[in-house]
């Protein structure tokens, strides 16, 4: 370890992840001076169920930090302010009191709540449901997921009624752990995937609330992406540092990528992929299938954003290695990919959780098509990238109509992008140049830019857009039109076949 003497300041993001809780430390060039990273378990209870551990998400963020700041040589002290960036809807319920979580995290991927959100849309509530959260009906979101966890017995709503547990999205659970039990609130990103809250009044809404059976008394306030929330525990931390930025991880991504104009759109690939266009001062309603959330918030000033989100991208490699053994890490499915011409006319559609955007089928399930005798685990682990370009092809033909602006490049992000066969593929289905800036941790980045800018630490986004620069790589098309077209068309096909698995008797 160096020790850093010099006093110097740092903006501390904390990145926390559907698979990894990440710290990374941003210096006055917006550079990465260090990182820590901790993975933490998956739970499969039953299928189509996601679970997470919530204390083990704060003790891997803890030891993150802690871990970060030693290999860099950096005080506590030496933090200018954090910003927080989280897997979004993922669901905690805790103890006001013990800060204990009542149950496990639902995580954002579980499938648990589908009936429920069937019964809304047979009941009526999808245009409502729509018209003021911006959402699709859908288990992905936080509402039923809190509802099931309430559901439990009645005497776990009571105590939400009496403000003695509290419900939160990730952010919210760190902050509060943060601030040593203190602060209980979230930001408009966070809470906008929670379809309980009301996109246009930017608030709670009552009829929601009611109707999902969630006590007012349970949930966060919610502020702004970029603000002074309050400060870390000296006990917890090892200083009092200002709380100053929070975004859910997409948001941050679209931020941290410089994407301030309207008309501007990045893709992350991580666990799932995740493609959003700033849309300005203006929630654009979808009618292909996407999502109208909030980009962030900053002072009075709203930015909205379409959304269209695949859950499963960079997760079916991690499948490919934990689950079926075909490949030993995630990088190896690069090399496999190039060793053979193509795909040999095998479509893995990766459907674990359903299908999101523009599909909303909770109820396809995981298929391989088109095997042959001289299929083999080369062409497999192609198709499985391939998936994850096809996906984003889905998304981005929806978001190009909906938004009536045709994108002339794609900016890219997450720990997927790493792969260079995905990025070569992924461009030659597009038909367009997709772009990977040098620094591609854009998700941290962004938290990082909306806590810095609320202390004062950088002054405003024409500086922020100064430090992103423009360094990149670029992935030009080199595929035929025929050719896309061709191959886009037998996804159509191979997506379409895996849809109502759950529903055929
Ligand atoms: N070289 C690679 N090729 C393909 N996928 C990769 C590669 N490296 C990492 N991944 C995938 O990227 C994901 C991790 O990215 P990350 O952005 O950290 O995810 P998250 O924030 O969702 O936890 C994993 O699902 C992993 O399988
Ligand atoms: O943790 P990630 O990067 O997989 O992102 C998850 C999304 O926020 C889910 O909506």
């Amino acid at each position: 370890m160096s020790e850093n003497v010099s006093g110097k300041r740092y903006i501390l993001a904390l990145d926390q992840g559907t698979t990894s809780s990440r710290a990374i430390l941003f210096d006055e060039a917006a550079q990465a001076v260090g990182l820590a990273q901790l993975p933490f378990e998956q739970r499969y209870p039953k299928p189509g169920y996601v679970e997470h551990d919530a204390m083990e998400i704060w003790e891997t963020q803890r030891e993150a930090m802690r871990q970060c700041l030693q290999s860099a040589g950096v005080r506590p002290d030496q933090i200018e302010a954090i910003g927080i960036t989280n897997q979004r809807e993922t669901t905690v319920i805790w103890e006001r009191d013990t800060g204990k979580p009542i149950a496990p995290a639902i995580v954002w991927q579980c499938r648990r709540t589908a009936a429920r959100c069937d019964e809304l849309v047979q009941d009526g509530w999808a245009e409502k449901i729509r018209d003021k959260t911006g959402l699709v009906v859908d288990a992905y979101f936080s509402a039923t997921k809190a509802e099931w966890m309430l559901n439990r017995s009645p005497e776990l709503r009571e105590r939400a009624a009496q403000g003695e547990l509290l419900f939160g999205t990730v952010d919210s659970w760190l902050l509060f752990q943060l601030s040593g039990k203190r602060l209980h609130v979230t930001d408009v990103t966070n809470a906008s995937r929670t379809m309980l809250f009301n996109i246009h009044t930017l608030d709670w809404d009552d009829e929601l609330l009611e109707l999902f059976g969630i006590p007012r008394a349970m949930l966060p306030d919610v502020r702004p992406s970029s603000a002074l929330y309050g400060e870390t525990d000296a006990a917890v931390f090892g200083a009092r540092v200002p709380l100053a930025g929070i975004a859910g991880d997409q948001q941050a991504a679209l931020f941290g990528q410089g994407c301030f104009q309207p008309g501007m759109a990045k893709n992350t690939y991580g666990t799932g992929c995740f493609l959003l266009m700033n849309t300005g001062d203006r929630p654009i309603a979808s009618t292909h299938g996407l999502l109208t959330t909030v980009g962030w918030q900053i002072g009075d000033e709203v930015t909205y954003a379409l959304e269209g989100s695949v859950f499963i991208a960079g997760a079916g490699v991690q499948w490919l290695r934990d689950e079926l053994g075909l490949i030993q890490d995630a990088a190896e499915t690069e090399t496999l990919a190039y060793s053979v011409p193509d795909a040999n006319g095998v479509y893995l559609v990766p459907a674990f959780t359903g299908l999101g955007a523009p599909y909303w089928d909770p109820y396809a399930r995981g298929t391989i098509w088109g095997l042959t005798r001289g299929a083999n685990r080369a062409h497999i682990a192609r198709a499985s990238l391939e998936a994850i370009a096809y996906q984003t092809r889905d998304v981005l033909d929806a978001m190009e109509i909906d938004s009536g602006m045709a994108l002339q490049r794609l900016l890219v992000d997450g720990g997927a992008v790493q792969n260079k066969f995905l990025l070569e593929f992924q461009a030659g289905v597009l038909g367009i140049p997709v772009v990977r800036p040098e620094q591609f941790e854009s998700t941290a980045r962004g938290a990082a830019f909306l806590a810095g800018l609320s202390v004062g630490f950088w002054p405003n986004l024409e500086h922020l857009t100064k430090l992103i620069g423009t360094a990149a790589t670029v992935f030009a098309p080199q595929m035929e039109e025929s050719q896309r077209e061709e191959l886009y068309q037998g996804w159509k096909r191979a997506a379409h076949l895996s849809r109502g698995w759950l529903q055929e008797s």
